[in-house]
């Protein structure tokens, strides 16, 4: 009998805490080698901060994440930027070197890491650029002269230079136009069939999930959730997330702030009474109440 599959990535029992504040609490995902995973849910609900546990960027204050068998965070310096090569990261404003050329930004990783004769990462860089659709013309530009699209593409090329197994990408689509953003899905989408890559996106963009992701997860704010709730609403198939019953990831995926405005009107004044309430006591007067009031 052939014996299952271990993950590729495994993230188990995951919190993370900055002070005083949770962010992440009892997170398990598995990520399975050719998985497109994407990670949704509402600004602040710790997205990002996932990601960054999952490269070592953030230091989990429970759980772990474990990477081919590896946990990072019990790695020497040494050897934790070895294995962090097997990544390529797609960032949200690209966070592309300003004074460098883009040609220079995208053989950045390949110098650094490698002996290749120049030629060699020549040729790279223009295989990796014609695969994003760009032309090698724009090799003696600097980022500024591109547009957002162009940005993001190069910095796709540039994550993919030192080929690696897994490609993390925070909100790729986001700032750009319907049509870009699904130049960018198309990218996605190609960039795993072409080279086998594991994904995470990490995006708002329910249309882009949709259409790259085999596997979803949607997050919580955990502010908004009681002490025994899951932060993970939901965790499965693209396809299972639209008639999915839990109101709160419907209202996700179709968009919809319903009673939102309100909740936040509400504490909103919840804190402004708190602060008046606080200064009064104190003697002292709250500005900001006053600007508040007058706003
Ligand atoms: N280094 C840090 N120190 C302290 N707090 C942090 C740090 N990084 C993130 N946070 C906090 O963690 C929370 C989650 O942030 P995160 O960037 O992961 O959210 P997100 O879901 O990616 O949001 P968005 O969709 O708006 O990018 C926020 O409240 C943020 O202020």
């Amino acid at each position: 009998m052939e014996t299952p599959k271990q993950p590729l990535i495994r993230i188990e029992q995951l919190g993370v805490r900055f002070g005083s504040q949770t962010v992440l609490r009892d997170i398990d995902i598995s990520v399975n080698r050719g998985d497109t995973l994407a990670i949704i849910g509402e600004s602040g609900c710790g997205k990002t901060v996932l990601l960054k546990t999952i490269m070592s960027l953030v230091s989990p204050t429970k759980g772990r994440v474990v990477f081919d068998d590896l946990e990072f965070v019990k790695l020497r310096e040494r050897e934790l930027a070895k294995q962090r090569l097997r990544f390529g990261f797609v960032f949200q404003q690209a966070a592309l070197f300003d004074s460098l050329t883009i040609y220079e930004n995208v053989a950045f990783a390949l110098r650094e890491h490698t002996n290749l004769p120049e030629s060699e990462i020549r040729d790279r860089v223009r295989d990796r650029l014609n695969e994003v659709g760009l032309s090698t013309q724009i090799v003696t530009k600097k980022p500024a002269e591109l547009s957002g699209g162009m940005r993001k593409r190069v910095g796709l090329a540039r994550a993919l230079m030192m080929e690696p197994e897994v490609v993390l990408y925070d909100e790729p689509t986001t700032g750009l136009d319907p049509i870009m953003s699904d130049v960018i899905n198309e990218l996605i989408i190609g960039t795993r069939e072409r080279h086998g890559v594991t994904s995470i996106v990490v995006t708002h963009d329910m249309k882009s999930a949709l259409k790259i992701a085999n596997k979803i997860v949607m997050l919580y704010p955990i502010a908004r959730l009681g002490e025994e709730d899951s932060q993970i609403l939901f965790k499965g198939p693209p396809e299972a997330i639209e008639s999915f019953d839990d109101q709160r990831v419907v209202q996700f995926v179709r968009g919809e702030a319903r009673d939102r405005i309100q909740e936040m009107t509400n504490n909103e004044t919840a804190t402004t009474r708190k602060r008046a309430t606080s200064s009064s006591e104190s003697g002292a007067v709250d500005s900001t109440v006053e600007e508040r009031d007058a706003s």
